[in-house]
Protein backbone atom coordinates (compact mmCIF):
# COMPACT_ATOMS: atom_id res chain seq x y z
CA UNK A 1 0.00 0.00 0.00
CA UNK A 2 1.05 3.41 -0.35
CA UNK A 3 2.37 5.52 2.49
CA UNK A 4 1.50 8.96 1.03
CA UNK A 5 -1.92 9.55 -0.83
CA UNK A 6 -1.13 11.98 -3.40
CA UNK A 7 1.43 10.24 -5.93
CA UNK A 8 3.28 11.59 -8.78
CA UNK A 9 2.63 8.83 -10.94
CA UNK A 10 4.04 8.40 -14.67
CA UNK A 11 0.97 6.81 -16.93
CA UNK A 12 1.69 4.44 -20.36
CA UNK A 13 -0.74 4.17 -22.52
CA UNK A 14 -0.27 1.69 -25.89
CA UNK A 15 -4.18 2.21 -27.55
CA UNK A 16 -5.39 0.28 -30.36
CA UNK A 17 -4.53 2.01 -32.77
CA UNK A 18 -0.96 1.24 -32.37
CA UNK A 19 0.19 4.75 -33.31
CA UNK A 20 2.86 4.75 -30.45
CA UNK A 21 3.15 4.68 -26.34
CA UNK A 22 1.39 8.28 -25.07
CA UNK A 23 2.81 8.89 -21.68
CA UNK A 24 1.37 11.37 -19.08
CA UNK A 25 2.32 12.47 -15.17
CA UNK A 26 -0.36 13.41 -13.24
CA UNK A 27 -0.74 14.07 -9.41
CA UNK A 28 -3.49 12.48 -8.08
CA UNK A 29 -4.81 10.43 -4.34
CA UNK A 30 -6.51 7.44 -6.94
CA UNK A 31 -9.63 10.14 -6.15
CA UNK A 32 -9.04 13.77 -6.40
CA UNK A 33 -6.81 15.22 -9.51
CA UNK A 34 -3.88 17.32 -7.77
CA UNK A 35 -2.52 18.83 -11.33
CA UNK A 36 -1.25 17.17 -14.77
CA UNK A 37 2.50 17.24 -15.55
CA UNK A 38 4.35 16.84 -18.27
CA UNK A 39 3.85 14.64 -21.23
CA UNK A 40 5.32 12.54 -24.05
CA UNK A 41 4.94 10.28 -26.99
CA UNK A 42 6.71 7.80 -28.61
CA UNK A 43 5.65 6.97 -32.26
CA UNK A 44 6.06 3.39 -33.27
CA UNK A 45 7.94 2.96 -36.49
CA UNK A 46 6.18 1.81 -39.42
CA UNK A 47 7.82 -1.54 -38.94
CA UNK A 48 6.67 -1.75 -35.23
CA UNK A 49 3.65 -1.27 -36.11
CA UNK A 50 3.75 -3.66 -38.78
CA UNK A 51 4.15 -6.02 -36.12
CA UNK A 52 1.75 -5.36 -33.79
CA UNK A 53 -0.67 -5.28 -36.44
CA UNK A 54 0.41 -9.17 -37.32
CA UNK A 55 0.33 -10.08 -33.59
CA UNK A 56 -3.14 -8.78 -33.51
CA UNK A 57 -5.21 -12.10 -31.84
CA UNK A 58 -2.04 -13.87 -30.31
CA UNK A 59 -2.45 -15.18 -26.66
CA UNK A 60 0.00 -15.11 -23.82
CA UNK A 61 1.58 -17.86 -24.39
CA UNK A 62 1.35 -18.22 -28.38
CA UNK A 63 4.54 -18.55 -30.63
CA UNK A 64 5.68 -15.31 -31.60
CA UNK A 65 4.41 -13.26 -28.97
CA UNK A 66 8.04 -12.98 -26.89
CA UNK A 67 9.34 -10.45 -29.77
CA UNK A 68 6.54 -8.30 -29.11
CA UNK A 69 6.60 -8.04 -25.63
CA UNK A 70 10.28 -7.33 -26.08
CA UNK A 71 9.77 -4.79 -28.37
CA UNK A 72 6.66 -2.94 -26.68
CA UNK A 73 9.03 -3.07 -23.40
CA UNK A 74 11.88 -1.19 -25.47
CA UNK A 75 9.48 1.21 -26.32
CA UNK A 76 7.80 1.94 -23.22
CA UNK A 77 11.20 1.89 -21.52
CA UNK A 78 12.59 4.98 -24.21
CA UNK A 79 9.36 7.01 -23.26
CA UNK A 80 9.83 6.39 -19.31
CA UNK A 81 13.32 7.39 -19.50
CA UNK A 82 12.66 11.19 -20.53
CA UNK A 83 10.38 11.79 -17.09
CA UNK A 84 12.05 12.57 -13.68
CA UNK A 85 10.28 12.84 -9.92
CA UNK A 86 8.38 9.79 -10.89
CA UNK A 87 6.66 7.71 -8.15
CA UNK A 88 4.81 4.98 -9.39
CA UNK A 89 4.19 4.03 -13.05
CA UNK A 90 0.66 2.55 -14.61
CA UNK A 91 1.39 0.29 -17.32
CA UNK A 92 -1.00 -0.39 -19.64
CA UNK A 93 0.63 -2.44 -22.16
CA UNK A 94 -0.91 -3.45 -25.85
CA UNK A 95 -3.83 -5.16 -26.43
CA UNK A 96 -3.51 -7.98 -28.32
CA UNK A 97 -6.50 -9.78 -28.32
CA UNK A 98 -10.05 -9.75 -26.01
CA UNK A 99 -12.56 -11.75 -25.31
CA UNK A 100 -14.34 -11.11 -22.35
CA UNK A 101 -16.83 -14.12 -22.84
CA UNK A 102 -13.76 -16.37 -22.67
CA UNK A 103 -12.86 -14.79 -19.71
CA UNK A 104 -9.98 -13.70 -21.21
CA UNK A 105 -7.86 -10.80 -21.94
CA UNK A 106 -4.06 -10.15 -23.39
CA UNK A 107 -1.67 -7.20 -23.16
CA UNK A 108 1.26 -7.81 -23.72
CA UNK A 109 4.00 -6.14 -21.93
CA UNK A 110 5.59 -7.07 -18.82
CA UNK A 111 5.45 -4.54 -15.64
CA UNK A 112 7.81 -7.01 -14.03
CA UNK A 113 10.34 -6.04 -16.56
CA UNK A 114 9.67 -2.41 -16.71
CA UNK A 115 10.28 -1.95 -13.21
CA UNK A 116 13.99 -3.29 -12.84
CA UNK A 117 14.88 -1.48 -16.18
CA UNK A 118 13.03 1.62 -14.17
CA UNK A 119 13.89 0.99 -10.99
CA UNK A 120 10.05 2.03 -10.18
CA UNK A 121 7.05 0.13 -8.82
CA UNK A 122 4.78 -0.59 -11.69
CA UNK A 123 1.52 -1.39 -11.80
CA UNK A 124 0.36 -3.24 -14.85
CA UNK A 125 -2.50 -6.37 -15.81
CA UNK A 126 -5.35 -3.66 -15.03
CA UNK A 127 -8.14 -6.12 -16.97
CA UNK A 128 -7.09 -9.68 -15.99
CA UNK A 129 -9.21 -9.77 -12.67
CA UNK A 130 -12.21 -7.94 -14.01
CA UNK A 131 -12.31 -10.64 -16.63
CA UNK A 132 -11.86 -13.49 -14.34
CA UNK A 133 -14.40 -12.25 -12.27
CA UNK A 134 -17.00 -11.68 -14.73
CA UNK A 135 -16.44 -8.17 -16.10
CA UNK A 136 -15.74 -7.30 -19.59
CA UNK A 137 -12.22 -5.75 -18.33
CA UNK A 138 -12.72 -2.65 -20.58
CA UNK A 139 -13.24 0.16 -21.04
CA UNK A 140 -11.48 1.17 -17.83
CA UNK A 141 -10.68 4.93 -18.00
CA UNK A 142 -14.81 5.39 -16.76
CA UNK A 143 -13.08 5.90 -13.27
CA UNK A 144 -10.94 8.19 -14.14
CA UNK A 145 -13.38 10.21 -16.33
CA UNK A 146 -15.93 10.30 -12.44
CA UNK A 147 -12.69 12.34 -10.99
CA UNK A 148 -12.68 14.22 -14.10
CA UNK A 149 -16.04 15.64 -13.96
CA UNK A 150 -15.18 16.18 -10.07
CA UNK A 151 -12.14 18.83 -11.29
CA UNK A 152 -14.60 20.06 -13.65
CA UNK A 153 -16.85 20.68 -10.81
CA UNK A 154 -19.73 19.56 -13.30
CA UNK A 155 -23.02 20.05 -11.46
CA UNK A 156 -25.06 18.05 -14.38
CA UNK A 157 -24.06 14.58 -15.83
CA UNK A 158 -21.88 14.47 -19.01
CA UNK A 159 -20.07 12.36 -21.27
CA UNK A 160 -17.18 11.72 -21.94
CA UNK A 161 -16.24 10.19 -25.92
CA UNK A 162 -12.97 8.12 -26.52
CA UNK A 163 -12.15 8.13 -30.35
CA UNK A 164 -9.68 5.56 -31.00
CA UNK A 165 -8.99 2.37 -32.16
CA UNK A 166 -12.58 1.78 -30.92
CA UNK A 167 -14.63 3.97 -29.23
CA UNK A 168 -16.36 4.07 -25.71
CA UNK A 169 -18.47 5.99 -24.11
CA UNK A 170 -18.72 6.67 -20.39
CA UNK A 171 -21.71 8.52 -19.02
CA UNK A 172 -21.09 10.35 -15.28
CA UNK A 173 -23.75 11.76 -13.16
CA UNK A 174 -21.11 13.87 -10.65
CA UNK A 175 -24.10 14.11 -7.98
CA UNK A 176 -22.65 11.07 -6.61
CA UNK A 177 -19.58 11.04 -4.16
CA UNK A 178 -17.79 7.55 -5.59
CA UNK A 179 -17.33 6.50 -8.63
CA UNK A 180 -18.63 3.07 -7.55
CA UNK A 181 -21.69 4.02 -6.31
CA UNK A 182 -24.91 2.66 -8.16
CA UNK A 183 -25.91 5.10 -10.55
CA UNK A 184 -22.21 7.09 -10.96
CA UNK A 185 -21.22 5.67 -14.18
CA UNK A 186 -22.22 4.05 -17.32
CA UNK A 187 -19.67 3.27 -19.65
CA UNK A 188 -19.12 0.62 -22.73
CA UNK A 189 -17.22 0.22 -26.19
CA UNK A 190 -19.44 2.12 -28.89
CA UNK A 191 -17.98 0.31 -31.62
CA UNK A 192 -14.85 0.43 -33.77
CA UNK A 193 -13.94 3.88 -34.02
CA UNK A 194 -10.50 5.15 -36.49
CA UNK A 195 -9.29 1.34 -36.32
CA UNK A 196 -11.11 0.09 -40.03
CA UNK A 197 -10.58 3.22 -41.58
CA UNK A 198 -6.71 3.37 -40.75
CA UNK A 199 -7.05 0.12 -41.83
CA UNK A 200 -8.28 0.75 -45.21
CA UNK A 201 -5.74 3.99 -45.42
CA UNK A 202 -2.64 1.43 -44.59
CA UNK A 203 -3.67 -1.45 -47.33
CA UNK A 204 -4.90 1.12 -50.35
CA UNK A 205 -2.52 4.14 -50.07
CA UNK A 206 0.10 2.50 -47.36
CA UNK A 207 -0.30 6.09 -44.97
CA UNK A 208 -1.39 4.95 -41.37
CA UNK A 209 -4.55 7.74 -41.21
CA UNK A 210 -7.11 9.68 -43.12
CA UNK A 211 -5.44 13.13 -42.02
CA UNK A 212 -8.01 15.40 -41.03
CA UNK A 213 -10.15 13.41 -42.57
CA UNK A 214 -9.95 15.07 -46.07
CA UNK A 215 -10.36 12.08 -47.84
CA UNK A 216 -13.54 10.68 -46.30
CA UNK A 217 -14.98 14.42 -46.40
CA UNK A 218 -14.77 14.02 -50.28
CA UNK A 219 -16.71 10.81 -50.28
CA UNK A 220 -20.13 9.58 -49.81
CA UNK A 221 -21.43 7.05 -47.31
CA UNK A 222 -23.36 4.17 -48.62
CA UNK A 223 -26.11 4.87 -46.20
CA UNK A 224 -27.46 1.53 -46.66
CA UNK A 225 -24.34 -0.68 -45.61
CA UNK A 226 -24.21 1.97 -42.77
CA UNK A 227 -28.12 0.69 -41.75
CA UNK A 228 -27.26 -2.20 -42.24
CA UNK A 229 -23.95 -2.54 -40.22
CA UNK A 230 -25.73 -0.82 -37.55
CA UNK A 231 -28.89 -3.39 -37.20
CA UNK A 232 -26.58 -5.98 -35.77
CA UNK A 233 -26.71 -7.04 -32.46
CA UNK A 234 -23.90 -5.42 -30.60
CA UNK A 235 -25.73 -2.18 -30.96
CA UNK A 236 -29.10 -2.93 -29.30
CA UNK A 237 -27.14 -4.99 -26.76
CA UNK A 238 -27.58 -3.40 -23.69
CA UNK A 239 -24.13 -2.71 -21.86
CA UNK A 240 -21.54 -3.30 -20.23
CA UNK A 241 -19.76 -4.60 -23.52
CA UNK A 242 -16.85 -4.54 -24.77
CA UNK A 243 -14.71 -4.99 -28.21
CA UNK A 244 -12.20 -6.64 -29.64
CA UNK A 245 -9.96 -4.48 -32.19
CA UNK A 246 -10.58 -6.68 -34.60
CA UNK A 247 -13.73 -6.21 -37.17
CA UNK A 248 -14.38 -7.57 -40.60
CA UNK A 249 -15.43 -3.57 -41.56
CA UNK A 250 -13.09 -2.79 -44.06
CA UNK A 251 -14.02 -6.23 -45.92
CA UNK A 252 -17.58 -4.57 -45.84
CA UNK A 253 -17.00 -1.52 -48.02
CA UNK A 254 -14.04 -3.07 -50.42
CA UNK A 255 -16.27 -2.72 -53.07
CA UNK A 256 -15.92 1.08 -52.65
CA UNK A 257 -13.75 3.64 -54.19
CA UNK A 258 -11.24 5.08 -51.14
CA UNK A 259 -12.97 8.34 -50.53
CA UNK A 260 -16.66 6.55 -50.54
CA UNK A 261 -14.98 3.75 -48.21
CA UNK A 262 -13.72 6.01 -45.79
CA UNK A 263 -16.72 7.99 -45.46
CA UNK A 264 -18.87 4.83 -44.78
CA UNK A 265 -16.58 3.84 -42.29
CA UNK A 266 -16.74 6.98 -40.86
CA UNK A 267 -20.58 7.20 -41.26
CA UNK A 268 -20.56 3.67 -38.99
CA UNK A 269 -18.11 4.85 -36.50
CA UNK A 270 -20.70 8.08 -35.49
CA UNK A 271 -23.74 5.57 -36.49
CA UNK A 272 -21.99 3.51 -33.29
CA UNK A 273 -21.93 6.05 -30.79
CA UNK A 274 -25.50 7.76 -31.65
CA UNK A 275 -26.36 3.87 -31.42
CA UNK A 276 -24.57 3.74 -27.57
CA UNK A 277 -26.77 7.25 -26.81
CA UNK A 278 -30.09 4.99 -26.60
CA UNK A 279 -28.24 3.28 -23.63
CA UNK A 280 -28.09 6.21 -21.73
CA UNK A 281 -30.17 6.98 -18.96
CA UNK A 282 -30.82 10.33 -20.08
CA UNK A 283 -28.84 12.61 -23.59
CA UNK A 284 -26.01 14.51 -21.33
CA UNK A 285 -26.13 18.18 -22.17
CA UNK A 286 -21.70 17.73 -23.06
CA UNK A 287 -19.95 14.92 -25.05
CA UNK A 288 -16.49 15.40 -24.06
CA UNK A 289 -14.42 14.01 -26.84
CA UNK A 290 -10.84 12.94 -26.33
CA UNK A 291 -8.61 10.38 -28.54
CA UNK A 292 -7.25 10.59 -32.13
CA UNK A 293 -10.30 10.75 -34.00
CA UNK A 294 -11.45 14.45 -32.78
CA UNK A 295 -8.35 15.41 -34.86
CA UNK A 296 -11.00 13.96 -38.09
CA UNK A 297 -13.61 16.67 -38.42
CA UNK A 298 -15.84 14.27 -40.77
CA UNK A 299 -15.72 11.64 -38.03
CA UNK A 300 -16.48 15.05 -35.85
CA UNK A 301 -19.47 16.19 -38.08
CA UNK A 302 -20.97 13.36 -38.40
CA UNK A 303 -21.37 12.46 -34.77
CA UNK A 304 -22.45 16.08 -33.49
CA UNK A 305 -25.12 15.70 -36.55
CA UNK A 306 -26.67 12.41 -35.02
CA UNK A 307 -26.17 13.22 -30.73
CA UNK A 308 -27.91 15.42 -29.06
CA UNK A 309 -25.57 16.93 -27.18
CA UNK A 310 -23.00 19.61 -27.32
CA UNK A 311 -20.03 17.73 -28.90
CA UNK A 312 -16.73 19.36 -28.05
CA UNK A 313 -13.41 18.49 -27.74
CA UNK A 314 -11.72 18.17 -23.83
CA UNK A 315 -9.67 20.70 -24.87
CA UNK A 316 -12.82 23.08 -25.14
CA UNK A 317 -12.71 22.40 -20.67
CA UNK A 318 -9.04 22.83 -20.67
CA UNK A 319 -7.98 18.91 -20.75
CA UNK A 320 -5.62 17.32 -23.37
CA UNK A 321 -7.83 14.67 -25.39
CA UNK A 322 -4.45 13.38 -26.65
CA UNK A 323 -2.97 12.33 -23.02
CA UNK A 324 -6.49 11.67 -21.40
CA UNK A 325 -5.89 7.80 -21.40
CA UNK A 326 -2.39 7.87 -20.53
CA UNK A 327 -3.55 9.84 -17.37
CA UNK A 328 -6.09 7.48 -16.58
CA UNK A 329 -3.30 4.69 -15.98
CA UNK A 330 -1.83 6.97 -13.92
CA UNK A 331 -4.82 7.58 -11.86
CA UNK A 332 -5.90 3.99 -11.53
CA UNK A 333 -2.07 2.87 -10.70
CA UNK A 334 -2.54 5.32 -7.65
CA UNK A 335 -6.10 3.57 -7.04
CA UNK A 336 -4.83 -0.18 -7.25
CA UNK A 337 -1.62 1.23 -4.93
CA UNK A 338 -4.40 2.18 -2.17
CA UNK A 339 -6.38 -0.51 -3.09
CA UNK A 340 -9.28 1.04 -4.34
CA UNK A 341 -11.73 -0.20 -6.94
CA UNK A 342 -11.07 0.51 -10.93
CA UNK A 343 -14.40 -0.97 -12.29
CA UNK A 344 -17.74 -1.40 -10.93
CA UNK A 345 -21.47 -3.03 -12.39
CA UNK A 346 -21.68 0.04 -14.40
CA UNK A 347 -18.30 0.34 -16.03
CA UNK A 348 -17.51 -3.76 -16.81
CA UNK A 349 -20.26 -5.14 -15.88
CA UNK A 350 -18.75 -6.73 -13.04
CA UNK A 351 -20.79 -8.19 -10.68
CA UNK A 352 -19.12 -6.12 -7.62
CA UNK A 353 -16.88 -2.94 -7.34
CA UNK A 354 -12.93 -4.87 -7.82
CA UNK A 355 -9.59 -3.42 -7.78
CA UNK A 356 -7.45 -4.52 -10.79
CA UNK A 357 -3.68 -4.57 -11.50
CA UNK A 358 -0.89 -6.32 -9.46
CA UNK A 359 2.26 -3.98 -8.07
CA UNK A 360 5.90 -4.88 -9.55
CA UNK A 361 9.06 -3.36 -7.70
CA UNK A 362 11.93 -3.47 -8.74
N1 LIG B 1 -5.08 14.47 -37.56
C1 LIG B 1 -5.79 13.34 -37.54
N2 LIG B 1 -6.75 13.12 -38.46
C2 LIG B 1 -7.46 11.98 -38.48
N3 LIG B 1 -7.31 10.99 -37.60
C3 LIG B 1 -6.38 11.15 -36.65
C4 LIG B 1 -5.58 12.33 -36.55
N4 LIG B 1 -4.76 12.20 -35.51
C5 LIG B 1 -5.01 10.99 -34.96
N5 LIG B 1 -6.00 10.37 -35.64
C6 LIG B 1 -6.53 9.04 -35.39
O1 LIG B 1 -6.52 8.82 -34.00
C7 LIG B 1 -6.11 7.49 -33.71
C8 LIG B 1 -5.22 7.49 -32.53
O2 LIG B 1 -5.97 7.89 -31.45
P1 LIG B 1 -5.62 7.44 -30.00
O3 LIG B 1 -4.16 7.59 -29.78
O4 LIG B 1 -6.56 8.15 -29.13
O5 LIG B 1 -6.00 5.90 -30.08
P2 LIG B 1 -5.52 4.73 -29.17
O6 LIG B 1 -5.40 5.23 -27.77
O7 LIG B 1 -4.36 4.07 -29.80
O8 LIG B 1 -6.76 3.72 -29.28
P3 LIG B 1 -7.76 3.16 -28.16
O9 LIG B 1 -8.28 4.35 -27.39
O10 LIG B 1 -8.80 2.45 -28.94
O11 LIG B 1 -6.95 2.23 -27.33
C9 LIG B 1 -5.48 6.93 -34.94
O12 LIG B 1 -6.28 5.84 -35.29
C10 LIG B 1 -5.60 8.02 -36.00
O13 LIG B 1 -6.19 7.55 -37.14
C1 LIG C 1 -9.36 -4.43 -24.27
C2 LIG C 1 -8.88 -3.04 -24.54
O1 LIG C 1 -7.69 -2.79 -24.56
N1 LIG C 1 -9.82 -2.13 -24.74
C3 LIG C 1 -9.50 -0.72 -25.00
C4 LIG C 1 -9.88 -0.38 -26.44
O2 LIG C 1 -9.56 0.98 -26.73
C5 LIG C 1 -10.71 1.78 -26.46
C6 LIG C 1 -11.70 0.79 -25.92
O3 LIG C 1 -11.29 -0.41 -26.56
C7 LIG C 1 -11.57 0.59 -24.39
O4 LIG C 1 -12.46 -0.44 -24.03
C8 LIG C 1 -10.18 0.12 -23.97
O5 LIG C 1 -9.29 1.16 -23.63
C9 LIG C 1 -9.56 2.21 -22.75
C10 LIG C 1 -8.30 2.88 -22.41
C11 LIG C 1 -10.28 1.82 -21.47
O6 LIG C 1 -10.08 0.74 -20.95
O7 LIG C 1 -11.01 2.67 -20.96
Amino acid sequence: MLKQQVTRALGLMSGTSLDGVDAAMLDTDGETIIGFGPHAFRPYTPEERAALFAAQGLWQNDPGVEPVAELIETAHAAVMARFSGVELVGFHGQTLAHDPAGRRTHQAGSGAVLAMVAGLPVVWDFRSSDIQLGGQGAPLAPFYHFALAKYLKAKEPLAFLNLGGVGNLTYVNPSHDRPESSGALLAFDTGPANAPMDDLCQMRLGQPRDTGGILAAKGTADDALVAGYLAESYFRRVPPKSLDRATNLVDRVAHLDTSDALATLAACAAGAVAAGFEHLPEPPARLLVCGGGRHNPELMRRIAGLVPSDVLPVEDVGLNGDMLEAQAFAHLAVRVARGLPTSCPGTTGVAAAVGGGQISHP
